[in-house]
């Protein structure tokens, strides 16, 4: 047991009315075949992530066993004051028919594609007819998918900020993998969300402090580091120095770690009397020192207007240390020093803070951010609104294209019949209906069958199809 609620029993892991839809299908049912989508909303394209951290954790493998039957039966004895709900036979039948894997087929867009919304994503079907209630059982889970695909989507979004800046005001993006820190582990809703969004981020980006990211990405994409960072204070351990006591606890910082980046939040009291008169002069010295080894410091604000604070922080340490002029024509602080913005950083902000850096002449180049709740914590599932719906099923062997068509929201028509996923020649995306498609031209893949996992893909596969190609989704005005 792994200590987590439901304890790894699938039986228990769906919504309570799933429980009573083996008896709510027609007689003779055999197949339902039902479809993941995005609608769209925040996002008109989406980075699809994470259904495979999904099916290995809960899908992969003889996921039932006779205890998780029977607990699943006393629970929902007394759930539903009734044992006539629970589908005990259905569950056994695959124990002993399947040795407890589960008889479906999932076929997916590879993780990391980047399409547009209102595409199927994923596809799930029973492979055995006597299983046509497990298809959508497994709907509560499976639509889990939401967070990671729309973490990775909304860090993508900031990476095409980043680029675009970084292109108009520096001498080139190499550093664009370390411009966005995840700072959310703490501000997500528990340590699982924690290590499956923060690995989401890290499809676009390589600076994290989500600790819970890294280790999904190295349990369950292959990749045995996919996230850095730096020794770096907090507001304690400066704190703790007191006010009297501010230059010496930063003064430490510079020697406990002398060589490589080291961070530094700097507005316990007074962010600028920190920019000029402790590391800009009673602490220079040793902060121009670290050019010597390549190293840096980074000083971080943590208060105060964002566009506001970070241009001031830079006018002052550039009084401070001096700067040069890059190749697009924009100022740039000496190598050792830089600024990292941890506080109020979300998709808005940045384009704000970049702007308001560019119109000063500052390049993109001398700040690095942070982001927590903006980046893990501040979606759901109406984000992109992510939805399972059945769109074929058959049924005393006559097959039935279904849908639903709401006369009180057209926008939640859904697709009809068995669905293929087909890319054009200029690289366009169509969801084809209707059974009309053709499996050879299909790029969705087989990635589960019969409790196999068919099909995996590492980090640096999902990486690469997640690249930002043109280097300009550039907000510059
Ligand atoms: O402030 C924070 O809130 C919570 C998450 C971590 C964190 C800061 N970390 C950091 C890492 C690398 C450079 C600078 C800061």
């Amino acid at each position: 047991m792994s200590g987590l609620p439901c304890a790894d029993n699938l039986l228990l892991v769906a919504d309570s009315y799933k429980i009573s839809h083996h008896l709510q299908y027609p007689p003779n049912t055999t197949r339902v075949y039902s479809y993941f989508e995005s609608r769209g909303g925040q996002f008109q394209e989406t980075c699809f992530f994470g259904l495979q951290y999904i099916l290995k954790r809960w899908l992969v493998g003889q996921v039932v066993t006779q205890a998780k039957i029977d607990e699943a039966a006393e629970l929902y004895q007394l759930h539903f004051g009734s044992d006539a709900v629970f589908n005990r036979q259905g569950w056994e039948y695959i124990l002993q028919e399947h040795n407890g894997h589960l008889p479906i087929e999932i076929k997916a867009v590879p993780e990391g594609t980047v399409l547009p919304v209102k595409n199927v994503l994923f596809t799930v079907e029973n492979t055995d007819p006597k299983c046509y209630w497990l298809t959508n059982f497994l709907e509560t889970l499976l639509v889990q998918a939401w967070y990671p695909m729309t973490v990775a989507t909304n860090s993508r979004e900031h990476k095409k900020i980043l680029q675009a800046y970084l292109n108009a005001t520096a001498d080139n993006a190499d550093g664009l993998a370390f411009k966005l820190h995840d700072f959310g582990f703490r501000g997500v809703s528990s340590v699982e969300s924690a290590a499956i969004g923060g690995a989401a981020h890290l499809v676009n980006f390589l600076g994290t402090d989500t600790i819970a990211g890294v280790v999904l990405a190295r349990d369950y994409y292959g990749c045995p580091i996919a996230g850095f960072s730096i020794p770096a204070s907090e507001h304690s351990t400066m704190t703790s120095w007191t006010r009297q006591g501010e230059a010496a606890a930063m003064r430490n910082m510079l020697e406990r770690f002398p060589t490589g980046l080291v961070a530094c939040v700097s507005d316990s009291y007074d962010i600028w009397n920190a920019c000029e008169n402790l590391w800009g002069r009673e602490l220079k010295d040793l902060v121009m020192s670290r050019g010597e080894t390549n190293s840096t410091l980074v000083i971080r604000p943590d208060s105060g207007d964002p566009p506001t604070v970070v241009v001031r922080c830079l006018e002052l340490l550039g009084q401070a240390f001096g700067v040069s002029i890059n190749s697009k024509g924009y100022k740039m602080l000496p190598p050792y020093v830089r600024v990292i913005q941890g506080d109020g950083i979300g998709l808005q902000s940045l384009g704000e803070i970049l702007h308001h850096m560019a119109a000063n002449g500052w390049s993109a180049d001398n700040v690095a951010f942070g982001s927590g709740g903006s980046l893990l914590q501040k979606h759901n599932r109406d984000t992109q609104k992510c939805a399972y719906k059945c769109s074929f099923a058959e049924v005393d062997g006559e097959q039935r294209d279904v849908y639903k068509d709401p006369v009180t929201d057209p926008g939640k028509k859904s697709k009809r019949g068995r669905l293929t996923l087909r890319r054009g020649d200029a690289g366009d995306w169509t969801t084809v209906t209707e059974g009309q498609g053709t499996p050879d031209s299909d790029e969705l893949v087989v990635v589960f069958r019969d409790g196999c996992l068919v099909q995996e893909y590492t980090m640096d596969e999902v990486r690469e199809r997640a690249k930002i190609l043109d280097g300009n989704g550039g907000y510059m005005e």
